[in-house]
């Protein structure tokens, strides 16, 4: 299940379980009882719940919660947010049946906030859901405040309120939520900054819409969106077979930049090799070729001067993909480099320093790859972090979400983007995208972008191709940071990297 819906495809999929012949208030039916039973979870076998319900659908899902844990011997208050004569379709029919079953429901008011959260042990958030269309204020607002401020554990009701599911923003207030229940997929929300730290565990609920809802509504709008897993990209990374030869597992090329900042490269070069490429150089200019050589082994080392230099080695089509940036310098020189490296028929990954060196110029960029040719000429990746990327592509991206940044640079440049961060995302130029969530926070230390260049490298050459390479990566960088652990330097990723490898290929089978 690693389809991600956003709240619009989410209601579609609704719309299309309803008409084909699920009632839309046995869908809420589900939903409120997967979330009683999240609560009882919570909860233990008694207590006090409070449920905050909202004016639509989401606050239908919490009339049905209140009512299964008021049966299941729960003390339950409810406090709805507006009239309850203006609430319609299910949530209307949920509403009805909680009072039917006894329980009555308060007005969240001035006059009720003191009972938020009150003696509740539990708070189930059901205010909004996929419905939220503008920032939360007035009594919303302060009873969300109340609630984070108290400490009792929240369940969030298919998204924390006032988190947008299609973004991970917050609009205004937000819920800091310990559990949320979801239903049918995951939203980009919950995986997206703060949305994924706002939301806490997130358990997702089958709540019968069938499956080929899913593919009716997957990727209509602004492309297919993906949580970043292994069964995302693992069909196309295939181990060794025995029979095989390191030749055919390519040659990648690291390009290293002056003697004084070789590290980055052989930082990434370490990573390629042991991301499976059969052999990698570190292509260095002449000056930085003694400090290269006298540390590294297994990573060969070729020197060159220049753009026309760099061009002449690549004239070896068994250099199959090339990594540029790491250490690079900023300026003319690193431009040129660079554009030598898109002129070829091979895999091309440009960062950090190579990325800047294109500041505004992204047409530049965009116009180098639309003229390759061959067969890899869509295996162009560009792996910028938050400044990197405003850099290329000017401030008027900044603003969006980073899912819709990726996005948009990515159809700008041609190229597959990775925008790194603690919720990173890659996207390919066609609109597919995923969103990485396995990083560690000390995966963010000095060279681990060096070390995630070197592996998405070494991908590429092995064939994979750019969105796979970057998806892979990224899985495997992040997997390689939590087996590190805490006060993880780059160098440490290389060997952890080995074990996050055999852990995939031992369960990939
Ligand atoms: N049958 C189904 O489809 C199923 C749906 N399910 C559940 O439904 C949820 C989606 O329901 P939904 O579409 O009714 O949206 P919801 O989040 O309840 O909010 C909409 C209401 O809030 C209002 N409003 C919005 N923002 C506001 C603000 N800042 N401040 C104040 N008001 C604001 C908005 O008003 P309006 O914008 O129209 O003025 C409208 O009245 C979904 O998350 C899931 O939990 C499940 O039961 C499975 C079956
Ligand atoms: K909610």
């Amino acid at each position: 299940m690693i389809e991600l819906l956003t709240p619009a495809e989410m209601g579609r999929a609704d719309a299309l379980a309803i008409a084909g012949g699920v009632p839309g208030i046995d869908l809420m039916r589900r939903a409120g009882l997967a979330v009683a039973d999240a609560c009882s979870r919570m909860a233990g076998h008694s207590g006090q719940v409070l449920v905050l319900a909202g004016p639509g659908n989401n606050g239908g899902d919490g009339f049905v919660a209140a009512k299964v844990l008021r049966q299941r011997g729960y003390r339950v208050e409810v406090l709805l947010l507006g009239d309850p004569g203006r609430l319609s379709g299910d949530a209307a029919l949920a509403f009805s049946e909680m009072q039917a079953a006894r329980l009555t429901a308060g007005i969240l008011s001035q006059d009720t906030l003191d009972r938020v959260p009150g003696q509740a042990s539990v708070v189930i958030d059901a205010l909004f859901g996929a419905g939220l269309s503008r920032p939360i204020e007035g009594v919303a607002g302060e009873a969300i405040d109340r609630v984070n401020g108290s400490g009792v554990p929240v369940l969030a009701v298919d998204l924390p309120s006032g988190v947008n599911g299609a973004s991970g923003e917050a609009m205004g207030p937000a819920i800091r939520a310990s559990r949320t229940v979801t239903f049918f997929r995951l939203k980009p929300g919950h995986l997206l900054l703060p949305g994924r730290q706002l939301a806490g565990r997130v358990e997702i609920a089958d709540i019968g819409i069938p499956a080929s809802a899913l593919d009716e509504v997957h990727g209509s709008e602004a492309g297919k969106t993906w949580r970043n897993d292994p069964a995302l990209w693992g069909p196309a990374f295939r181990p060794p077979c025995l029979d095989g030869h390191k030749y055919a597992r390519g040659h990648a090329v690291v390009v290293s930049g002056p003697a004084l900042s070789t590290g980055a490269a052989r930082l990434a070069a370490g990573a390629a090799l042991r991301a499976g490429a059969g052999l990698v150089t570190v292509a260095t200019p002449p000056s930085a070729a003694l400090v290269n050589a006298s540390h590294l082994t297994a990573v060969m080392v070729r020197s060159f001067r220049g753009s026309g230099g760099l061009a002449e080695m690549l004239a070896d089509r068994r250099l199959n993909a090339i990594a540029l940036g790491p250490g690079a310098g900023v300026g003319d020189e690193t431009r040129a480099l660079a554009l030598t490296c898109l002129a070829g028929e091979r895999a091309v990954l440009l960062d950090a320093d190579a990325i800047t060196s294109f500041t505004a110029e992204v047409e530049a960029l965009a116009g180098a790859l639309s003229r390759r040719t061959g067969a890899r000429a869509a295996d162009v990746v560009l792996t910028p972090h938050d400044g990197e990327f405003a850099r290329l592509f000017g401030e008027s991206a900044v603003g969006a979400s980073r899912l819709a940044r990726a996005r948009a640079g990515a159809q700008a440049s041609g190229a597959v983007v990775v925008l790194k961060g603690a919720d990173t995302v890659v996207a390919a130029p066609d609109g597919r995208a995923a969103v990485n969530d396995n990083a560690p926070a000390w995966l963010a230390t000095a060279g681990s972008g060096d070390v995630l260049s070197g592996i998405v490298t070494g991908l590429l050459a092995q064939g994979l191709d750019g969105f796979d390479a970057a998806c892979a990566g990224v899985w495997l960088h992040g997997r390689a940071g939590a087996l590190a652990g805490p006060a993880l330097t780059a160098e440490d990723l290389e060997p952890a990297l080995r074990q996050a490898l055999a852990e995939f290929f031992s369960r990939a089978g």
